[in-house]
């Protein structure tokens, strides 16, 4: 990804234009998983459905195998497509509930003619849903008869039947049970393994990504402010804000750095005016623009209200 952006123009009576994307470069390798962390609004649902070319992107330039694939023509997109899937926070939402789970799980290999007939078709289904764990008695049921847990599997086989070299996985488990959350996170790294998988995982859970990547990249404001090795990272942060993300996962809670206390940074950061409040780098960690606490908590809602 080279400089990625997108703007979104909101508004009805007053136009107003929001950089949820705003010049995002990273390159994630075969095989490996970039975690994505970032607080909530940040803007990294957004630049997984950009970097998937479900939304056009502002500016900027995608890559797939060193092609690039900002503009590519309908044909050649289709083939791309199925080698980057996706999986999202919610998973009814990806199967039909009036299909049968032998239905949902076929249905890309339908569509994309990977099987030759029925049978092949059946006997692809079985591996498929034996893979992620689930048995063979599973595929004849409807989405509502199957756990969380179970529908995120059944997704996950439904992905895989079209041999996806690159998986966005945003906020896969977030949903789950911290026990199936686990085991989800586990079958994530045995199938990558297994097929030489990349993902872009994102989480708002630095546990969770410091768990499943390689790399990790720390997203504020719609901007990457820090990229590395996972460890070396979480170890060793060099943006404040990273600083203050891994504080709050890992230091005893009177250890946080100050600026933590302001509790809503976007009401902070609108009365400062300074897009990087209070992680501006420039101020040498705490942003010269430093609001009056006093009046961003007085002002909280009104602040809001403007963003
Ligand atoms: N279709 C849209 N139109 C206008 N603004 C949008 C649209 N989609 C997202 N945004 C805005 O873009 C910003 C980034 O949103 P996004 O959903 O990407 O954040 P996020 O980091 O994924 O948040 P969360 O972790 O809560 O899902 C937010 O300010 C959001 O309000």
């Amino acid at each position: 990804m080279e400089n990625l952006r997108k703007v979104f123009v909101t508004g009805v009576f007053r136009k107003r234009l929001v950089n949820a994307v705003d010049g995002v470069s990273f390159t994630i390798s075969s095989g490996e998983t970039l975690g994505l962390v970032g607080e909530s609004g940040c803007g990294k649902s957004t630049l997984a459905r950009v970097v998937l070319g479900l939304i056009p992107p502002s500016g900027g330039r995608i890559f797939f195998h060193g092609q690039e694939i900002t503009e590519a023509r309908a044909a050649e997109l289709k083939k791309v497509r199925r080698k980057m899937q996706i999986i999202f926070q919610h998973p009814e939402s990806a199967l039909n509930p009036r299909m049968k789970i032998y239905d949902s799980l076929v249905e890309p290999m339908r569509i994309h003619r990977l099987v030759n007939n029925r049978r092949e078709e059946k006997k692809k289904a079985e591996e498929l849903i034996e893979l992620v764990g689930l048995h063979k008695e599973h595929l004849d049921r409807y989405p509502h008869e199957l756990s969380g847990g179970q529908i995120q599997r059944v997704v996950l086989a439904r992905i895989l039947s079209l041999q996806p070299e690159f998986i966005v996985a945003d906020e896969p488990t977030s949903m789950l049970d911290v026990s199936v959350q686990a085991q989800m996170l586990n079958l994530f790294k045995e199938i990558q393994k297994k097929f030489n998988i990349s993902y872009l995982f994102i989480s708002h859970d630095l546990e969770v990504v410091r768990w499943m990547s390689d790399w990790v990249a720390v997203m504020y404001a719609g901007s990457i402010v820090e990229i590395g090795p996972v460890e070396k990272v979480c170890e060793n942060p060099r943006h404040p804000y990273t600083l203050t993300l891994v504080s709050a996962f890992y230091a005893p809670a009177n250890n946080v750095s100050e600026f933590t206390k302001v509790t809503d940074f976007k009401a902070a950061r609108h009365l400062s005016g300074c897009k990087f409040y209070p992680f501006c780098l420039e101020a040498n960690s705490v942003c010269k623009k430093k609001p009056d606490l006093k009046e961003v908590e007085k002002n909280h809602f009104a602040a809001c209200w403007h963003l």
